[in-house]
């Protein structure tokens, strides 16, 4: 039997067995049984030891093989695993007699799935293959850095692909990468888009952000570089691997709070059909909890980490922190390891920082060539309050529209309390009125507060300063726990 590893280039072969010959019925039924058996109740060392003895001594009678395709490849999910059970859903005959369906809310169709036990008889330019889906159990107990330990129940499967012998090198080749072919045309049919939050819980979650480029108020210039910076990555696999760099892209996005940030991002995400990671850098304690998390996201993604100047700034300033090697986490040292992570393993990764102080920002990070491109979220144009009067009220002209671009030219205002005022009623005249009150009582306050004049602080600037400063950073903390909208009901 052999064991295919995730990506094509590192198949391996764990070991080979063989059933008994077509003729031989008998014995090839012991054999049968002795597998189901073991697939049921003895660990899958053990297992495949029992089977690879008992291979060797029938190996040569038979004319069949198995490929055994395991759904993780260490802690890397095997892509041929995902890809043959993707594409096994198009196989299911009526002779099927178990089937699990599921569906979730963004999924417009049921997914229909083979259940465990199932066979499915296949074929593939005239040779007969047959699929099989195996799941196995076992118990898992783990110590946490505190010395508590605790056990869940792991489930392990995988997929059995058999064929005659002498097909070996077709399956291989030709076969197994149309299987993974035919996914990536279902993948981009079907797929919605995770977010998956990388050091709290470990449930990923459907991202049901419905932002997407069009939705999104920024310059759009800015907006139509980055959408074909977004097209030149994902169509240069050929170039990355020619010039032997890893294939991965960074953004930094920086602006106010309110004025896109995370909107963006979920617009990148749907735009790609990529996976969102949220990596929560204050909950992670160890080296090895970084490593393990970041190997286990997979291709295809953006990994995320928010307001990166609190991130880290939280880490140091709790005293203690430090990572289980005695080195404390700095900005430059996350960059490191995950650069060394990335060009050894993954493709088609995207990572965005986000801040609201790009002048915080360690200068690890600003450094040439370590974010692609640097993304200016800023305060609402005449441009984007067009794109909000039409998201929200489907307004593209207004006799209005004059006056109120007018004093967002000269008024800081974000898209996110523009988009507050628009929503406050569907009535167009009512909510455009509103919204020109808005700016300027706005325009008033701030005139109010440059009144004092100076740039000097006495000591009451210096309190409302720190008072606005405290603000912030509880307006980050609660911005943890709702940025995503749907994290909220996972307790994070
Ligand atoms: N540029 C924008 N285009 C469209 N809608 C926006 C934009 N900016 C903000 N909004 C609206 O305001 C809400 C909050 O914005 P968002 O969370 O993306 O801001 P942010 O820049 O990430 O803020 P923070 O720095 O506080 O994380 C969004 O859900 C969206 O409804
Ligand atoms: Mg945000």
């Amino acid at each position: 039997m052999f064991s295919l590893s995730s990506m094509p280039s590192t198949t391996s072969v764990l070991s080979t067995y063989t059933t008994f010959a077509a003729s031989a019925m008998l014995v090839r039924t012991v054999l049968n049984e002795a597998q189901n058996l073991t697939n049921q109740l003895i660990p899958q060392q053990l297992k495949e030891k029992i089977l690879s003895k008992l291979g060797g001594v029938m190996g040569n009678l038979s004319s069949q093989m198995t490929l055994l395709i395991d759904e993780n490849n260490g802690l890397l999910i095997n892509e041929i695993f995902e890809a043959s059970e993707l594409y096994l859903r198009t196989k299911i005959s009526p002779s099927v007699q178990r089937l699990k369906v599921s569906k979730t809310q963004q999924e417009e169709n049921l997914s229909v799935t083979i259940n465990r036990g199932e066979k499915i008889i296949d074929a593939y330019e005239g040779i007969q293959l047959t699929w099989e889906l195996i799941c196995t159990e076992s118990q898992k107990t783990t110590f946490d850095y505190e010395g508590q330990y605790s056990s869940e129940k792991l489930e392990h499967r995988s997929i059995e692909l058999s064929f005659h012998k002498k097909y070996k090198e077709k399956v291989l080749n030709s076969f197994l990468p149309y299987v993974l072919e035919r996914s990536k045309a279902m993948k981009e049919q079907i797929k919605v888009v995770k977010l998956h939050a990388l050091g709290g819980m470990h449930e990923s979650v459907n991202l049901d952000h419905p932002s997407n480029f069009d939705t999104l108020a920024m310059d759009p210039t800015l907006k139509k570089a980055l959408m074909d910076d977004l097209d030149r990555f994902v169509k240069r696999r050929k170039l990355y691997g020619r010039v032997g760099k890893a294939w991965k892209r960074g953004y930094l996005l920086y602006g106010p709070p309110g004025t896109g940030k995370s909107s963006l991002i979920a617009a990148m995400a749907n735009y790609l059909k990529f996976d969102i990671y949220d990596l929560e850098l204050a909950s992670i304690h160890r080296n090895s909890d970084l490593r393990r998390l970041l190997v286990s996201t997979a291709n295809r993604s953006i990994l995320v980490i928010e307001d990166i100047d609190c991130s880290i700034e939280l880490q140091n300033r709790e005293a203690g922190e430090y990572f289980a090697n005695g080195s404390q986490l700095t900005l430059s040292g996350l960059l490191n390891f995950i650069d060394g992570l990335w060009s050894s393993c993954g493709n088609e990764r995207i990572i965005v920082f986000t801040t609201n102080h790009k002048d915080r920002l360690d200068p690890a990070l600003l450094r040439p060539g370590r974010m692609d491109m640097h993304i200016h979220m800023s305060y609402c144009t005449p441009c984007g309050f067009r794109i909000l009067a039409s998201n929200y009220l489907g307004l593209n002209d207004h006799y209005m529209f004059t006056e109120i671009e007018k004093l967002i030219t000269e008024v800081e205002v974000t898209p996110a309390e523009i988009a507050e005022e628009l929503m406050k009623t569907a009535e167009t005249d009512i909510a455009l009125r509103g919204l020109n009150e808005f700016l300027k009582r706005k325009m008033i306050e701030c005139g109010h507060t440059n009144a004092g004049g100076g740039n000097e602080l006495d000591e009451e600037g210096k309190e409302t300063e720190k008072i606005k400063e405290e603000g912030e950073k509880k307006v980050r903390n609660n911005k943890r726990k709702t940025r995503w909208g749907k994290r909220k009901r996972l307790g994070f």
